[in-house]
């Protein structure tokens, strides 16, 4: 794992070109060579875990900001994101993204303007990424299942602005730690709610009126276009927290 403070290319990890980590590790057709590197593989995942734990412990209480990575400023959903980042960080609250383009890079743009943490938590892709020009504080991970449980140990709630797949697995995996009472009192807020209403709509429509999940997993989410609704919620369960 590689750390910064403040904008500026994430450095280079030397390794072949459209091959990451992660990859390496989950891939496991071709040479077997790779096999018999597994137990070393633990050795570099704990310590992404331990210096994930070292350096995000102090960061106090922090809102996860997910979203398309796609998404240019002019995107309506760049500017919400921009305003939900800046609204958290009034409420005292430390902005956490995945550090990179899109909806993350607005939400890290409107916690920095607003004079607040804002944090990126980028991961290593078959591409060179960097983290955005918003971010006060970054770490860069290898393994995706390490950095997603640093998003959910070190924020008290998710904001889920429009999204593609990246932001559907956060979602959903928050509402699947929600739903095993793995983690409690974390408010989902989706905004967008023209984005939201087909998922939420089939979700009851099938998911729901087939029973494969109940009324209190929807009542997890709450979908609203409202930046001041949504930081009040996060509020609210800040001082339930405290
Ligand atoms: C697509 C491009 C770069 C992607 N770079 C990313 N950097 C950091 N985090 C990312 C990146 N892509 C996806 N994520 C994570 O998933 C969510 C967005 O995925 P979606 O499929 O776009 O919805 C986001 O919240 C991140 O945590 C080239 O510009």
């Amino acid at each position: 794992m590689t750390r910064r403070s403040g904008p500026g290319p994430r450095p280079s990890k030397g390794r072949p070109e459209g091959s990451t980590t992660d990859q390496r590790l989950l891939d496991s057709r071709g040479d077997s060579d790779w096999v018999h590197t597994d137990p070393w593989r633990v050795l570099k995942i704990q310590a992404e875990f331990v210096e994930g734990f070292n350096d995000l412990a102090e960061l106090g209480p922090a809102i996860a900001v997910f979203g398309s990575a796609r998404i240019p400023p002019e995107n309506p959903s760049y500017q919400l994101g921009v305003k939900i980042g800046g609204a958290l960080a009034d409420a005292g609250f430390t902005v956490i993204t995945g550090g990179g383009p899109g909806a993350m890079e607005a939400a890290n743009k409107g916690a920095t303007e607003a004079g607040g943490e804002s944090v990126g938590l980028g991961i290593e892709l078959p591409w060179e990424a960097r983290l955005n020009d918003y971010v006060t504080f970054g770490l860069n991970f290898r393994y995706f299942f390490v950095r997603k449980m640093m998003f959910v140990k070190y924020s008290q709630g998710y904001v889920v602005l429009p999204g593609g797949i990246g932001t559907l697995d956060e979602m959903f995996e928050a509402m699947t730690l929600s739903q095993t009472l793995k983690i409690t009192t974390f408010p989902i807020v989706l905004m967008g709610v023209e984005h939201w209403s087909g998922l939420i709509d089939w979700m009851k429509g099938s998911m729901l009126s087939d029973a494969r999940i109940r009324q209190s997993d929807l009542d997890m989410l709450t979908l609203t276009d409202d930046v001041d609704e949504a930081v009040a919620l996060m509020v609210a369960a800040r001082d339930r927290h405290a």
